[in-house]
């Protein structure tokens, strides 16, 4: 039977709401033993008249009532990066209330942050991202007190800004920040709220490996980093954008939840996101005796050096690129070399074809990364001619560079920098990304 519209009415799979409901009135421990944490935090005094009508419908949940809405306004929370992740999660921790909330970033917002990053606003291009979260923050909930640490996050200052926070919000997208997050939290007995995004995908979890017996750190998670060149980050890959409003707001929720001891936190679980499938899907995270940081015998017992323990390069890479590396105006005087008939070179992008709609380096060749991989590329390079490589950065040509050279092509070389520094030294025409 159709509807008044022409369109059939939704009906519900047979059968599946009546499992849903039995789902829930499950007891728990079918569902996994449930983590359950005492609050981390003290409830504050009495709230004021404006307090509890602003925060009126946390008021009325029973899990947060007056007490959890007090525990939030006493809250100390630090959230590392005000981008991606870090601006859904600052805006709805202060909407929330919490009564601190700490921001270290050390850049300057983009025209290409804001389809992502909604803390800022197209006014703030060129500002320091901790100011203009504040602001932000001012405007959607002035009772919150910012604090701004307008600084790259590192060893050297790493546990004078943790000090004082009852939880920290990782909201940042490289792999030495993590570990290192991670391992002074850990020192100093913070547990902190973990999300990462990639395209489509998300991931999240809570480590606190100090607070409860047996929950595992985000080393016990992934012990070491990927293979310098395995991973893209988001400038590389890409992300899209709402898909960061999905896993920053389930970061806001955990820290929530921790800091008023409301429902179980993601301790001892992944939360896995497939926003093309629309799926939410949630591991178990074991904790790993063997951490090299939380385990029986650990063996980090102190800050590492983190940039080399998660090499922007491979080993192969670096070598290859050692003394095979010009920089974009040396490859403008060769390109200008070839033209005149003085050189001859092939010139190759290993980006994806998606990129390369961006930008280009003109007169240059597309062989995307992955057929350098397979080996199919070597089958298209010229034997007489010298083979030039570059990438968005430089690290993706690299690795294909040391495949290049292992093949025999001994004079390949690569552009340092690749066509993000040609677009910002030899040609801002072309839009970077
Ligand atoms: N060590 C650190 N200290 C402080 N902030 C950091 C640190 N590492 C990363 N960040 C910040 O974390 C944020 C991560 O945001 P996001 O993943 O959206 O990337 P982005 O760097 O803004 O964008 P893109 O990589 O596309 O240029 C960035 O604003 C970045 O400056």
């Amino acid at each position: 039977m159709s509807s008044a519209s022409g369109v059939a009415p939704w009906r519900p799979a047979p059968g599946r709401p009546r499992e849903q409901v039995a789902l829930l009135r499950q007891p728990p421990d079918h569902r996994g033993v449930p983590v359950t944490v005492p609050p981390l935090v003290e409830p504050a005094g009495e709230l004021t008249v404006d307090e509890v009508r602003r925060y009126s419908r946390h008021l009325i949940i029973p899990d947060v009532g007056m007490t959890g809405q007090k525990r939030l306004k006493n809250a100390k929370v630090l959230v590392i990066g005000a981008g991606g992740l870090g601006s859904p999660a600052l805006l709805y921790l202060a909407a929330a209330g919490v009564g601190t909330i700490g921001i270290v970033e050390f850049d300057e917002v983009d025209e290409s942050n804001l389809q992502r990053q909604v803390i800022h606003g197209q006014s703030d291009i060129g500002r320091p991202k901790a100011v203009s979260a504040q602001e932000s923050i001012a405007e959607i909930n002035p009772l919150v007190e910012v604090v701004v640490h307008n600084t790259r996050l590192d060893n050297d200052n790493v546990r004078d800004v943790f000090s004082g926070y009852d939880l920290i919000v990782d909201g940042t997208d490289n792999f030495a920040t993590r570990y290192m997050v991670n391992d002074a939290a850990y020192f100093m007995g913070i547990p902190y709220v973990w999300g990462s995004i990639y395209r489509f995908d998300g991931q999240a979890s809570v480590f606190a490996p100090t607070l409860v017996e047996d929950a595992p750190c985000y080393r016990c998670l992934y012990p070491e980093p990927p293979p310098p060149g395995m991973v893209p980050s988001c400038a590389e890959g890409g992300v899209l954008g709402v898909l960061c409003a999905s896993v920053g707001s389930i970061q806001a929720t955990e820290a929530i939840k921790l800091l008023t001891g409301a429902g179980e936190p993601l301790i001892g679980k992944l939360m896995i996101y497939d926003a093309l499938e629309m799926e939410y899907r949630k591991l178990k995270v074991r904790k790993d005796p063997n951490c090299a940081l939380c385990g029986e015998n650990p063996t980090v017992t102190d800050l590492i050096d983190y940039d080399t323990f998660c090499g922007a390069i491979s080993a192969e890479a670096a070598e290859a690129a050692a003394d095979s590396t010009v920089s974009v105006h040396q490859l403008r005087t060769m390109l200008e070399e070839r033209e005149s008939g003085e050189r001859d070179f092939v010139l190759i992008d290993v980006r994806d074809p998606n990129e390369r709609e961006i930008n280009e380096i003109p007169g240059s060749v597309l062989i995307p990364r992955g057929e350098f991989l397979n080996g199919q590329a070597l089958e298209q390079l010229p034997e007489s001619k010298q083979v030039v490589l570059y990438c968005k950065t430089g690290v993706r040509s690299a690795e294909c560079l040391a495949i290049v050279k292992g093949a025999g092509y001994s004079d390949a070389i690569h552009v340092g920098g690749g066509v993000g520094a040609w677009v910002n030294q030899i040609d801002p025409s072309q839009p970077a990304y």
